[in-house]
């Protein structure tokens, strides 16, 4: 008899070893899949902006993809009642935010001429395709059911983004722990279709309203208030930047995903995520 399961140990020991060898084999560019992410900039056209023009949407998108990994993870926090982790998932995100936001800044050293010289290779190609833009705006609870449709030709993507359509955003979340506090939201409100954009709702303003009007018995609630408040702060100022980046580059020409450009995107602007956290303050 075996008393110390030395055979298993022995196995076990040899298989860690492999595993270490391989670990002590892979180098810095391995463990980054360099090779696929530094030869992913080959554009279309061959002009020298080209390579920033991609490099900033890559750089955005990767930042998304990090966004996207932490707000579920706050989702699934506030539904635990765990609210720290909650807070530490959103501050990160609202970083993240203010980082991708600098973007504009370099993007914006590329000259409307320099722009027009490629433009035209980028054919319908759009920022209104990003699909993970379309499920930050689903995990943040705005759910518009149209988007879906640009998705239409491509079966995995769609079931990936129907899959972040139907289940709960950020906002919902934290309404429903509104009301597990203690506070009284309308049945309509709690028990809505959460696949359709979320309309304001008196009684959760007024229980935002209590929150902000005795934060000292509600300090973590005022505190989820304000993580939301300063995702959607920022999310406001991308919007903004992009609109004003997107005119100082191509001023009021037509957009190649086929909006009217500027103009669409100074409308989505009006687009509220929280809109009772905002009205609350001209009440208080
Ligand atoms: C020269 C730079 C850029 C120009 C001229 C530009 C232009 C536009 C225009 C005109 C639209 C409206 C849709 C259309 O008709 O095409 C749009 C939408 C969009 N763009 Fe850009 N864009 C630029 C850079 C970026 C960057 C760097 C990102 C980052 C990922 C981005 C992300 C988006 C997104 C997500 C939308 C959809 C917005 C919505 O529907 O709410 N764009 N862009
Ligand atoms: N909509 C832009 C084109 C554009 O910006 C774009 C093209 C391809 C991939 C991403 C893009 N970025 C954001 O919309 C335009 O109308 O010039």
């Amino acid at each position: 008899m075996d008393k110390y399961n030395n055979g298993q140990n022995i196995a076990a020991a040899s298989e860690k070893s492999i595993r270490t060898d391989f670990k002590e084999s892979m180098t810095y560019g391995d463990y980054l899949h360099l090779d696929q992410l530094l030869t992913a900039q080959e554009g279309v056209s061959g002009h020298h902006d080209e390579t920033l023009f991609i490099v900033i949407h890559q750089v955005s998108e990767l930042w998304m993809k990090l966004i996207l990994h932490e707000l579920r993870a706050a989702i699934r926090s506030i539904e635990r009642d765990d609210l720290q982790p909650a807070f530490k998932q959103m501050a990160r995100v609202s970083k993240i935010q203010s980082q991708i936001i600098n973007g504009w800044d370099v993007l914006a050293t590329m000259t409307p001429a320099e722009y027009m010289e490629f433009r035209d290779d980028l054919g319908n190609a759009s920022g209104f395709q990003s699909y993970q833009y379309r499920m930050i705006e689903f995990a943040l609870g705005y759910k518009t059911k149209h988007v879906l449709k640009i998705y239409e030709k491509d079966p995995a993507l769609l079931e990936e983004l129907t899959a972040a359509f139907n289940a709960p955003g950020l906002y919902d979340a934290a309404i429903q722990k509104l009301a597990r506090s203690g506070f009284t939201i309308d049945k309509e409100v709690l028990e809505r279709d959460i696949t359709t954009v979320y309309e304001p709702n008196d009684s959760v303003r007024e229980a935002w309203k209590a929150v902000y009007r005795d934060v000292d018995t509600h300090w973590e609630l005022y505190q989820m208030a304000e993580k939301l408040v300063d995702i959607e702060d920022w999310l406001q100022q991308w919007r903004f930047r992009h609109m004003k980046t997107v005119e100082r580059i191509i001023g009021f020409k037509q957009g190649t995903g086929g909006s009217s450009g500027v103009n669409y995107l100074k409308k989505v602007l009006d687009q509220y995520f929280f809109p009772e956290l905002w009205d609350i303050r001209t009440e208080i």
